[in-house]
């Protein structure tokens, strides 16, 4: 993603991304086709080690929509999340295989610089985790490094103003970001994110350590992003992924007949749809607390 003269963000190819490997998998129940898909996950393996943590997931995320995962703990949500910007390149043994698209092209094939990926696709954690150094030298630490050094005070206060943050923190841009409360802190770190321009934004759990006041505000603020960004949420709370998004992605776990657990993909479908009338039982068991 470059930004323009006039400030508006344009799609900019990543250096080195060669055309996408052919998919395995037969493709997910459902191709979201009100706006074009941006990230295209096809047959997708993820393997910890020897184990084969996720299997075959395929999922299409459209632009300028908000994607939910959910599912019960341990089904692979945040593992799937990580690979999207190849997150889980930071963990020894982690592999991923079948084929993840980023407009079309390959973000694993040889060539692709990672941190150039998450530069496009941008990422937001459970826990809110600022760098113990002024509120504006966290929004400008990742400007900074990918040198972004021109207009630095424009671009860290469009950043701020984009979290819905700008207004709280104005005044005092030189305090430590690590006295801001927790929900400033998630908003900063938001805002940490988009300030480098990517086009999506991948989030964990981004309200599971906030209170009710701070989550809705949080909630409130990614319809505002979802304006200028795609976004794609892992969230533990069905209500939430009901409230926010437009897609939602349900996994599940199993073990097979080696006795290994494994997450996968149970069905994906529009938010809506997925949770008044479910295709397949074993999500209607879990969206109404059958579970077990
Ligand atoms: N860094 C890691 N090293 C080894 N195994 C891991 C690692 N991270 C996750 N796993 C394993 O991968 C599987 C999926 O975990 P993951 O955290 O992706 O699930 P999740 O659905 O996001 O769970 P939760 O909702 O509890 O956060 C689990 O069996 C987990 O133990």
């Amino acid at each position: 993603m470059t930004v323009n003269e006039t400030g508006t963000r344009a799609k900019a190819p990543i250096a080195g991304l060669a055309p996408g490997r052919a998919a395995r998998s037969e493709g997910s129940l459902f191709t979201p086709t009100q706006t074009e898909t941006v990230i295209d996950l096809k047959g997708v393996d993820i393997h910890y080690g020897k184990a084969h943590a996720v299997r075959d997931v395929s999922l299409p995320v459209a632009r300028n929509q908000i994607t939910a995962m959910i599912g019960p703990s341990g089904c692979g949500k945040s593992t799937v999340l990580r690979s999207i910007n190849r997150m889980n390149d930071l963990i020894p043994g982690a592999k991923v295989s079948g084929s993840i698209t980023f407009h079309g092209k390959d973000i694993y094939a040889s060539g692709v610089d990672p941190i150039a990926v998450r530069r496009h696709i941008g990422m937001v954690f459970q826990k809110a985790n600022p760098f113990p150094k002024s509120i504006f030298d966290n929004v400008a630490y990742g400007l900074r490094i990918n040198g972004m050094k021109d207009n630095l005070a424009d671009r860290v206060e469009q950043a701020l103003r984009g979290a819905a943050l700008w207004d709280e923190v104005k005044d005092n841009l030189k305090k430590s970001a690590l006295a801001l409360s927790g929900g400033q802190q998630q908003r900063l770190c938001i805002a940490r994110a988009i300030a480098v321009q990517p086009e999506v934004l991948l989030m964990d759990e981004p309200c599971s350590a906030l209170d009710p006041i701070a989550t809705a505000r949080i909630e409130e603020l990614m319809s505002e992003l979802v304006r200028d960004y795609t976004i794609v949420i892992v969230t533990h709370n069905m209500q939430q992924a009901a409230r926010v998004s437009d897609a939602t992605a349900f996994f599940s776990a199993a073990v097979d007949d080696a006795g290994e657990r494994y997450g996968f993909l149970v069905e994906f479908d529009e938010t809506q749809r997925l949770f008044s009338n479910p295709s397949d039982s074993r999500t209607e068991d879990y969206i109404t607390g059958r579970f077990g």
